[in-house]
């Protein structure tokens, strides 16, 4: 703990740039400390980003602005690249869970003997449990030596796995490569959102991240039609597996050349390296703007501190779990993960061809096609509403789209008396014949469509988006957690959907994916605050004395409606007494503001 009697000043700047709010606090403790071992005396970071100098004058006001007045800006070419090249991490994240079941089935005894079901089952669960593994710690290896070194690794990993799979002539072979894929896809699946998210302008923020979720949709889309293009060739998944060394490559390649975010220089005080790359991307920019940006940034900027790697660590869990605004934003960013796994889509993902053959479709990949297509198409359409409409919006529109879809789907199964049998086969007690095709069945895919799309525009995309969420001490841990919790429903789906089926039937298991959605819309309307066009580091104020629903729909809109207008609020307070200033009005009207203003 530290009190100290430190001082800083907080102001609203209009369109005009005119100072109109300006207020000096001192600050007598800070509460939310946190330390360990050789950091007895380091204070939070949360705390320390908040500290403004109290010599600032107007001019230093007006440059704080700066962090809105370059968020207004379109993304630059270099933006665009950069959100392209790190999407293929997305890509090899799609493909590689996707390309799976098609080659389970081309496999045959390639491997030297014929696969058993539980063999096939283990083999493509190795990927997710490393992707499980190495999400646990692929945020914390990014904050200690940087994203795009990150990036770089997981493609060695994505190589390494396929060559050991396409050149695979056993069993030990194949579940080895597909497990050290997994290492890359765990890893990939949290640095590619992270580092769009931090360099992307903020108000194309949200649509910059879903490219690279369009990048995981597409994977697995161009997985199944490829898979069931190659069916017929012989040894053919050794193809759909050597596909994928080509954007792992090409990716490695160009993140030689590439740059780190700026914000991670700036978190390792590389302030020069910081402002070039910042130049690179806001070319029309006036170096002077450059600089203020680089100088607010660096205000905010706080490291977790720790001589080691582990105390670090430590410290940054401590931190993650001890000062509440981390905690809610940690709550928010599993949660959203959970919901997207349990909610049951992965099942569909994996076994959509085994439910449509069992209600007896004579085609069940083509379905699964048109569910993986609707996937993708939808997520193009989230692409151009979520920094509009915003995230909270797309949920709950998706999220009670999917509800319906899965009760209709109970229903449907239970009209349609399908029974799972024994654990290793799906039975149908159903058998398709010519003009023997129920209305129950065209009621099954067209809710399993409704289904894939309320999906793909909401819980498919916004998870991702969870890097947000974080201040910048504790990005890399909080998209680990959220990450791993993601992994560990997928993997959790995807190993007992046909047990489900089995055990409490197909009605009963969609019943269940339909109350847990039902669950999901509550945590989503109480819990998740619309940050849709919030500065990354104005998220943390949002999530300071509560989630702040109401004041951040108010704020999101202000800054949606209101771009022209420079606004800065800085809350020092601690955690449980801040009180969001956004705007002029909110000042006027909000009698809580304090009453010592010099205007
Ligand atoms: O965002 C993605 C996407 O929705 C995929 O279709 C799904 O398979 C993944 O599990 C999810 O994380």
């Amino acid at each position: 703990m530290n009190s100290g009697e430190n001082h800083y000043q907080e102001g609203i700047i209009d369109s005009d740039r005119n100072l109109i709010y300006k207020k000096r606090h001192d600050v007598q403790n800070s509460d939310n400390i946190v330390g360990d071992d050789d950091e007895t005396n380091f204070n939070s970071s949360t705390q320390n980003a908040r500290f403004i100098n109290a010599t600032e004058t107007e001019e230093d006001l007006n440059h704080n602005s700066t962090l809105t007045a370059f968020d207004d800006a379109k993304p630059s070419s270099l933006v665009v690249v950069l959100t392209f090249l790190a999407s293929i991490s997305g890509f090899m994240f799609g493909y590689d869970t996707g390309y799976i079941s098609s080659a389970i089935v081309t496999i045959g005894n390639d491997l030297g003997k014929e696969l058993t079901y539980g063999e096939k089952e283990i083999m493509t669960s190795a990927t997710s449990l490393g992707a499980l593994i190495s999400s646990t710690i692929a945020g914390i290896i990014a904050d200690l030596i940087g994203r795009r070194k990150v990036i770089m690794g997981s493609n060695l990993l994505f190589i390494l796995g396929a060559l050991l799979q396409c050149g695979a002539h056993s069993l030990t072979a194949m579940i080895s490569g597909r497990f050290i894929m997994g290492l890359g896809v765990g890893i990939g699946s949290l640095i590619a959102p992270l580092y769009i998210s931090e360099l992307a302008p903020t108000n194309y923020r949200g649509r910059l991240v879903v490219i690279n979720c369009l990048a995981i949709t597409g994977g697995q889309l161009i997985a199944y039609a490829v898979g069931a293009g190659i069916s017929r060739v012989k040894s053919g998944w050794r193809i759909l597996v050597g596909i994928s060394l080509f954007p792992s490559v090409v990716q490695l390649i160009m993140f030689l050349f590439m740059p780190d975010t700026p914000r991670f220089l700036i978190m390792k005080n590389r302030l020069e390296e910081a402002s070039s790359i910042l130049q690179r991307i806001y070319k029309s920019s006036d170096p002077s703007l450059i600089g203020s940006k680089v100088y607010e940034l660096s205000l905010l900027n706080s490291e977790i501190p720790g001589n080691s790697a582990l105390t670090r660590t430590k410290n940054g869990f401590k931190e993650i779990f001890q000062v509440p605004s981390n905690l809610r934003a940690l709550i928010i960013g599993c949660g959203l993960q959970f919901f997207q796994q349990f909610t049951g889509w992965n099942a569909l993902m994996y076994f959509s061809a085994t439910i449509f053959e069992t209600i007896g479709f004579n085609n069940p990949t083509v379905v699964s096609i048109l569910v993986a297509g609707t996937n993708f198409i939808f997520t193009i359409v989230a692409f151009f509403v979520i920094d509009t409409i915003g995230r909270r919006s797309v949920l709950m529109i998706g999220l009670p789209c999917m509800m319906m879809a899965l009760l209709l789907c109970a229903i449907s199964f239970q009209f349609l008396g399908i029974k799972f049998e024994d654990s290793s086969v799906a039975v149908s007690t159903y058998h398709s014949q010519e003009g023997d095709f129920s209305i129950w069945n065209v009621v099954v895919i067209i809710s399993m469509i409704i289904f894939a799309a309320g999906y793909a525009i909401g819980i498919g995309n916004v998870p991702w988006q969870q890097s947000e969420l974080f201040p910048q001490s504790v990005r890399g841990i909080g998209a680990s957690c959220a990450t791993t919790t993601n992994w560990i429903g997928s993997l959790t789906i995807s190993a007992t959907f046909l047990t489900m089926l089995q055990k409490i039937t197909p009605s009963g298991t969609f019943l269940l994916f339909a109350i847990i959605t039902f669950i999901a819309i509550f945590f989503v309307y109480f819990c998740y605050p619309e940050l849709t066009g919030l500065e990354l580091e104005e998220v943390q104020n949002v999530l300071t004395g509560g989630f702040n629903i109401e004041k951040s729909i108010e704020m999101s809109r202000h800054h949606r409606t209101n771009t022209g207008t420079q606004h800065h609020f800085v809350d020092y307070d601690g955690d449980e007494a801040g009180i969001l200033i956004n705007s002029v009005s909110d000042y006027t009207s909000n009698p809580k503001l304090p009453s010592n203003v010099i205007s």
